[in-house]
């Protein structure tokens, strides 16, 4: 199959790279193919992809804050852009939105079709692109994930790492709960999904839900580290961006299409027994 990568440098697309290895891939990302520019689009017409998997944004939450604009520029007027090219050659759109798009006044998981609201700058500009997404390009599925974490790339479980090994106690938020999804297993499960034809929003996460004080705490327990984390408020730790209380994501109509996801648990384990390797290999 030809399938164009949008963010193919990034976190998750470096596992989707991967995991789509033995197809005919176009692998696009800064500072070549840069969302923002206009016409950004041209290089995915010329690949007369069948599939596009749009995963390149501009993820800097509290960056976003500070910069709607540019939030808005990649993630919404680049997601119209690459959707506006995959219409014109006819391909399939597969694009990487966020749980950041609800508000968190929720208190049991979000289905697809609950009203979203967003309480940042980065949250308001990815439901933009899904709203483009879904406006330009008829064969477009949203896929919905949340709390990614990869071996490539910056996220918070190398920061917990990081942290636990430079200090004698962590300090992490106990008001917020979502669903840790580790890459690996969300780029498999597209690349399964590419031989299904679902449409419009599907949420994809592993499965379970925790606060980001529980994550930590089994990240550093995994770790070896005899490390204590104290569970603070959001209160205690200022942002720039706000984050939802509750962003968990039902996973009713995944399996209602007949897949399933390993726990957040299987999949942090995973990713800290391949971690070692993969350090290794890059320092
Ligand atoms: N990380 C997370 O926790 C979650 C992410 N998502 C979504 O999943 C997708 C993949 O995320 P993830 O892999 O973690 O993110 P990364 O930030 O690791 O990867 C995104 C990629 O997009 C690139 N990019 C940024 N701005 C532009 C631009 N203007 N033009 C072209 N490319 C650009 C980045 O380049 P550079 O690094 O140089 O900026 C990077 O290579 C994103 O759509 C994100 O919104 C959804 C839920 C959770
Ligand atoms: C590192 C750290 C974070 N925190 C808190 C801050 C914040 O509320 C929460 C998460 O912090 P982070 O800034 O790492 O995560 P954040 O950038 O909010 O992560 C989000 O990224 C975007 C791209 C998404 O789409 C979301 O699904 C989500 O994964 O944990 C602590 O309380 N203590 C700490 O030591």
């Amino acid at each position: 199959m030809r399938i164009v990568i949008t963010g193919a440098q990034g976190q998750l697309g470096t596992d989707l790279r991967q995991v789509l290895q033995g197809h005919q891939l176009t692998l696009l990302d800064l500072p070549t193919f840069d969302l923002t520019h206009q016409d950004c689009g041209r290089v995915i017409v010329e690949a007369v992809p069948e599939v596009v998997i749009h995963a390149g944004a501009h993820t800097d939450v509290d960056g976003a804050e500070r910069n709607p604009a540019l939030a808005m520029a990649a993630n919404a007027e680049g997601t119209e852009r690459v959707a506006r090219a995959a219409a014109l050659v006819g391909a399939r759109l597969i694009y990487i939105s966020t749980d950041y798009v609800f508000d968190g006044r929720g208190t049991r998981p979000y289905v697809e079709t609950d009203p979203t609201n967003p309480v940042s700058a980065y949250g308001e500009s990815k439901r933009a692109g899904e709203q483009r997404a879904l406006a330009c390009c008829e064969n477009t599925l949203v896929v919905r994930t949340a709390w990614l974490y990869g071996l490539h790339g910056r996220n918070f479980v190398k920061t917990i790492l990081q942290l636990a090994s430079e200090r004698p106690c962590l300090k992490v938020v106990a008001d917020q709960r979502g669903c840790p999804t580790f890459s690996g297993d969300l780029a498999g499960m597209i690349g399964k999904l590419l031989a299904h034809s679902a449409r419009g929003v599907l949420h994809v996460t592993n499965a379970g839900d925790c606060t980001w004080h529980e994550f930590a705490t089994e990240i550093v327990r995994l770790s070896g580290r005899p490390v204590p984390v104290e569970a603070i408020t959001t209160a205690d730790m200022p942002r720039p961006a706000k984050r939802p209380a509750y962003s968990v994501l039902s996973a009713d109509r995944l399996h209602h299409l007949g897949f399933t996801m390993p726990s957040w648990q299987d999949g942090l384990q995973r990713f800290m027994k391949a971690l070692p390797a993969v350090s290794s290999a890059v320092s």
